[in-house]
């Protein structure tokens, strides 16, 4: 089996990485702070130094990383992508970014002569864990094809949505949706207990309802008990959020519930909660409860 490549050891690339060691792949893994990398080590990985070794020595190189910016540093940076890329091997960003940002990665990737696939997720932390990601992926069909074994065992299904874009855009309105609902489920949460009922009833009422959903299930216990270990930190939350607001802007969609939700995010930000999990916008209305 052909050596992958993977850069970012965050939650979600260490998570991913370690469940591709655990089905047997051969992986070598870079990170920026290099140390994050030593779990890696013992599950099996190969470490290098930069972004371009890894290109080196791998046919194909997945990048799981925090935003735009950091998608294009390790791309366009000193000894980043860019620099080993060549025919016959291929690049797949898995981050969260936006359209313009894939488009620019995937010029420089093929005026290289490389292969380049968008593949962003749906899912969190304990998913990637477990394999049960949703990969949104899009751009060269080929490399899709190549990458189709390991993206089996990172996720429960494989989109192939078209021309590159599409896969960052459909992220990026399904983290727009989660992150109003996200909101909106806040405010119910502070409404059942201002209004004197227990927002646990609350829960257990919702879940054999028509919204019933896996989010409200997993996070509304832990936002009772004011637990945010972090699975999706609030700050990406926010830039998903921008993004998808900038999108809507493109295409003339008028979205003010996002437009609100992206708010609480921001303001959550400004209250230091930004490494918290993105159930901490909670905060953010809890505060406004606490005030009056
Ligand atoms: N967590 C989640 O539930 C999900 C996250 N996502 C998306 O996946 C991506 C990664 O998320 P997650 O793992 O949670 O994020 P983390 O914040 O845990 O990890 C971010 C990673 O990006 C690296 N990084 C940040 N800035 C730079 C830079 N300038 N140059 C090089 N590397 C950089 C970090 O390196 P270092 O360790 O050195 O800081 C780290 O490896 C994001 O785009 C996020 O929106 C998608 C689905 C779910
Ligand atoms: O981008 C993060 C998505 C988190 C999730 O789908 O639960």
């Amino acid at each position: 089996m052909a050596e992958i490549g993977f850069l970012g050891m965050g939650i979600m690339g260490k998570a991913m990485a370690v469940n591709l060691l655990r089905h047997g792949f051969k992986l070598t893994v870079w990170n920026r702070t290099l140390s994050r990398c030593d779990e890696l080590v013992k599950h099996g990985a190969s470490v290098k130094e930069t972004p371009a070794a890894v290109i080196k020595k791998c046919k194909y190189t997945i990048g799981m990383l925090s935003d735009p910016a950091a998608a294009l540093s390790v791309v366009f940076d000193k000894d980043g992508v860019l620099e080993q890329m060549c025919s016959g091997k291929g690049y797949i960003d898995m981050s969260t970014v936006d359209a313009d940002t894939s488009s620019k990665i995937c010029e420089a990737i093929t005026s290289k002569d490389g292969y380049f696939l968008e593949a962003p997720v749906s899912g969190s932390k304990k998913p990637a864990e477990d394999g049960q990601l949703v990969i949104l992926a899009a751009g060269e069909k080929a490399l899709y094809e190549e990458a189709l074994p390991a993206f089996d065992v990172m996720g429960k299904k494989s989109f192939f949505l078209g021309q590159i874009g599409n896969g960052a855009k459909m992220k990026l309105v399904v983290n727009m949706i989660m992150g109003s609902m996200m909101n909106a489920f806040s405010e119910g949460l502070i409404l059942a207990d201002k209004s004197g009922l227990d927002p646990h009833t609350l829960l257990d009422v919702l879940d054999l309802g028509g919204i019933a959903n896996p989010m409200f299930r997993m996070k509304g216990p832990t936002m009772i008990q004011e637990n945010y270990s972090t699975a999706f930190p609030l700050k990406h939350q926010q830039k998903d959020m921008r993004l998808a607001l900038a999108l809507g802007d493109e295409n003339a969609v008028s979205m003010p519930v996002a437009a609100a939700a992206n708010e609480a995010f921001k303001k959550a930000r400004s209250m230091g909660l930004g490494d918290l999990d993105f159930s901490a916008v909670y905060e953010t209305v809890k505060i406004a409860k606490d005030s009056s």
